[in-house]
């Protein structure tokens, strides 16, 4: 643990101590150590990125902002999403009506397991995972995909003060080739009773995943989690973070938080979001990623930062 900051936090915003300056020099290193990731090869499209693209934004609640590499390049936000439709089904359904279809419970398994969702008799254990991402996805309001989609993408937008768009390129990539992990996955949770219509619910899913950000729109994202606009939302926000601190890097997550202490989430195109609570958001986007599944250049800028600034949330 950091020396310089192993004291009490009374009160400092510890963001203070960022400069552009030393921000460059950790996104180098980290730039450096993404060599060490491989690019996923089941969605064709993310095979081909450049491997040595990188945007960071870290934005705060007092409206500074620091960003260094590509602010133009856009990416899918993948599993990235997830938290967002959490935190949209819990402000509309409620906890009660979310938690009857989906756990709370960390994972120590991939984040498209069957064996997991076997062996808890269908019952898809964390929102963080497919499985749990996809019983939500079968929760939005439309009649099909696209409106559920659209529904998702404008919400956001209209809270976060983004602009996600759907990235078609990327869905027709995700389409041509057959994903058998979450077509079983649908399967047995159509079995299980907690998905009606497995096409459409799927395709949700799917499209869900597609919505592209740039680095700038998922930072944005991060602040509605960071200090809820609505008073309403704190409790549903409070949910969101706590179920990425436990279960948002999948196997990952234990480790993590003991090392960086900041709710985070990550998704296979190399996108990832950590919350600072009350303070901000750190956006990130190398896409390289950890047998994990996780960005390597991401997850080491992250932890760099908040072991420098001491910015874990335990501290
Ligand atoms: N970890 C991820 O980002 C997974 C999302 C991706 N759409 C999938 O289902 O495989």
């Amino acid at each position: 643990m950091n020396q310089e900051h192993s004291g009490v936090n009374l009160g400092v915003k510890q963001l203070d101590g960022l400069t552009q300056k030393r921000l460059e020099t950790w996104v180098k290193e980290a730039q450096r150590r993404s060599q060490l990731g491989q690019l996923p090869t089941y969605i064709p499209q993310l095979a081909q990125v450049n491997p040595q693209e990188f945007g960071v934004q870290i934005l705060t609640l007092t409206g500074k902002s620091y960003q260094t590499g590509d602010a133009t390049l856009r990416f899918p936000l993948m599993s990235v999403i997830k938290p967002l439709l959490l935190l949209n089904r819990l402000v509309e359904l409620g906890e009660d009506e979310v938690f009857k279809r989906v756990g709370v419970q960390p994972s120590d398994q991939p984040f498209n397991s069957l064996e997991q969702l076997q062996t808890d008799d269908g019952w898809p254990r964390n929102p963080m995972l497919n499985s749990g991402a996809i019983v939500l996805a079968a929760l939005l309001p439309g009649q099909n995909a696209d409106s559920r989609c659209d529904y998702l993408c404008s919400w956001l937008n209209q809270f976060a003060h983004c602009q996600l768009i759907l990235d078609q390129d990327i869905l027709e990539s995700v389409r041509s080739v057959p994903n058998p992990k979450n077509q079983r996955l649908i399967a047995t949770l159509q079995a299980s009773g907690y998905v009606d219509h497995p096409d459409i619910t799927l395709d949700t899913y799917n499209q869900i995943c597609c919505l592209s950000a740039t680095i700038s729109d998922l930072a944005q994202l991060g602040l509605l989690l960071a200090q809820p606009s609505q008073p309403q939302w704190q409790v549903c926000c409070r949910i969101v973070k706590a179920l990425m601190m436990t279960c948002g890097l999948y196997q990952a997550s234990g480790q993590f938080a003991v090392q960086v202490g900041l709710p985070t989430k990550s998704g296979v195109s190399g996108a990832v979001l950590s919350i600072i609570p009350q303070q901000g958001a750190i956006a990130c986007y190398s896409p390289p990623l950890d047998p994990e599944g996780n960005s390597v250049g991401s997850l080491f800028l992250i932890q760099t930062m908040a072991q420098s600034l001491g910015l874990s949330v335990f501290n």
